[in-house]
């Protein structure tokens, strides 16, 4: 079985971005990502400060059931980009086969087979003030593979900084009309430790971008989301 590069395990918390925003669930990060996204908030994973320890897929199982104990029935897979990982499959099988549901976020730029039998995907392609460029055919071959699940789901959710980010929004939109979109603001102050200035400040930049989606017509089928545990735990780790 292939061994998969573990970051952190942690939770319960609630999740705090996009399709399942406010669910309980466990985090499962792994390390490694082929992007390098100027405003990344878990450059942690990439960067070489925090090392990953390889871990068989029993033994992520039975961390995740020390840590959260009888309290979560779901288990979000973050990272990096962990479909990067070919043994995030066998990771996934455990929880199914335990009855826990899963989800996964990713950017969309690698492909497994285990991708197909995750309950939510989320794919965020980046957006122009990533730095990063989006390889559209990659992209609809992603979502053709995942949209005709039968109980799964898949959504898109771009994180937004300036208007060009708007703009590259719209044409995702349009693009994958039919997949359920979410727009969330961008954190751009990653290091302050002032939790109660991080807020308001993020609440304001929130309330710009509720109001560029409510003046857009290219936009007018998508939900608009903060990240709420940043507005509840600021920048800290593992939560
Ligand atoms: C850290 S990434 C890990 C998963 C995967 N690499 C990806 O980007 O989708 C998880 C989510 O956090 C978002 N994110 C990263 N940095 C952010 C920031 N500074 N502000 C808001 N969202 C951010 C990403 O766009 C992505 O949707
Ligand atoms: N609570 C919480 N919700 C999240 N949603 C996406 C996260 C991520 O880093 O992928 C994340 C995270 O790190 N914590
Ligand atoms: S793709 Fe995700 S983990 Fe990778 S650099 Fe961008 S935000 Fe960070
Ligand atoms: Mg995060």
């Amino acid at each position: 079985m292939k061994k998969v590069p573990v970051l952190e395990i942690f939770g319960p918390t609630i999740q705090g971005e996009g399709m399942v925003i406010g669910r309980k669930t466990m985090f499962l990060r792994t390390g490694g990502c082929d992007y390098r996204c100027s405003w990344c908030d878990s450059a942690f994973t990439w960067d070489g400060s925090q090392k990953p320890d390889l871990l068989e897929a029993s033994d992520i199982v039975e961390r995740l059931e020390m840590e959260g104990g009888s309290f979560f029935n779901h288990v979000t897979i973050s990272g990096g980009n962990p479909a990067l990982h070919e043994g995030l499959g066998e990771v996934n099988r455990l929880l199914q086969e335990k009855g826990i549901q899963t989800a996964v976020e990713t950017q969309g730029s690698f492909w497994q087979e285990w991708m197909t039998e995750i309950d939510d995907v989320t794919i965020s392609p980046k957006p122009p003030s990533s730095g990063m460029k989006t390889n559209w055919e990659q992209l609809d071959a992603y979502i053709r593979r995942l949209k005709d699940r039968d109980t799964k789901k898949v959504s898109l959710k771009v994180v937004i900084f300036d208007d060009t980010d708007l703009s590259y929004a719209a044409d995702v939109h349009e693009r994958y009309p039919e997949v359920e979109m979410f727009l969330q603001t961008g954190n751009d102050e990653l290091s302050t430790a002032d939790d109660q200035w991080l807020l308001s400040h993020l609440l304001t930049r929130y309330e710009w971008l509720v109001e560029q989606v409510l003046h857009a017509n290219r936009l007018n089928d998508v939900k608009v989301l903060p990240q709420l545990h940043t507005l509840l735990w600021g920048n800290k780790q593992g939560v």
